[in-house]
């Protein structure tokens, strides 16, 4: 899916060689500060690379348009945005900037469980805890027919039995779907547990 070589961005990472196989559950962990954030951005190009080449699905990144691009590479970031309005007004919102059809409140609600989130489509997202709206963002993405997911960190901020119920949901979907999923996560034991290739980043390398 992923294939990267020597990649160096500013002295931030150094990455002689990595590749990132579809069908396989990836988790990267690593240090706070090693650059799993950076090493995510690169790919579905937040960030240029400076030196060296990355390839998705044998295509340079710097041939791919970024909107073709991160249609099928959708990343949820650490801090993502929400918007005023209800919960369904911020699940839509991600089919509605890549103008995909909409879908019914079934198929929300469906979601909403896929990410434990027991609360009505019509609560002012306002109203909801800090760990509530990282679901709401990430069944947003979870909408979007994307052919790997890249989630980081995304159950950060939710207790250790919840987050392991979300991934093992998350899980299910992606695998259902057929979907890819990269996850950044700080759990070693989400990891160990999930994850069907583990990539550790140290000091900006990759230590597998
Ligand atoms: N654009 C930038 N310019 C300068 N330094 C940066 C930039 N982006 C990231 N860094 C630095 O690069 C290092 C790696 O950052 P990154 O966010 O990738 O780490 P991380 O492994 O995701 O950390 P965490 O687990 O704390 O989220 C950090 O020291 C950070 O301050």
């Amino acid at each position: 899916m992923f294939k990267l070589t020597n990649v160096k961005y500013k002295n931030i990472l150094n990455i002689d060689y990595l590749e990132i196989e579809k069908n396989k559950i990836t988790c990267i962990i690593g240090e706070s500060g090693s650059g799993k954030t950076t090493l995510v951005r690169l790919l579905n190009k937040m960030i240029s690379y400076d030196q060296g080449e990355i390839y998705f699905k044998e295509r340079s990144l710097k041939d791919w348009d970024s909107i073709e691009l991160r249609r099928k590479v959708s990343m949820l970031s650490q801090n993502p945005v929400m918007f005023k309005g209800n919960i369904r007004d911020n699940l839509l919102i991600g089919l509605k900037f890549s103008q995909r059809p909409l879908v019914e409140d079934e198929v929300l609600k469906e979601i909403l469980n896929i990410v434990k989130l027991d609360k009505d489509l019509d609560e002012n997202i306002y109203n909801l805890s800090g760990g509530e709206k990282q679901r709401v963002a990430l069944g947003r993405i979870l909408l979007l027919p994307s052919y790997v997911y890249i989630l980081d960190e995304p159950t950060s901020a939710l207790d250790e039995k919840t987050e392991d119920e979300v991934i093992k949901a998350i899980i299910d979907y992606v695998k259902k779907n057929n979907r890819n999923l990269i996850m950044v996560t700080h759990s070693k034991k989400i990891a160990i547990n999930y994850g069907e290739r583990v990539i550790e980043v140290s000091k900006g390398k990759i230590k597998e």
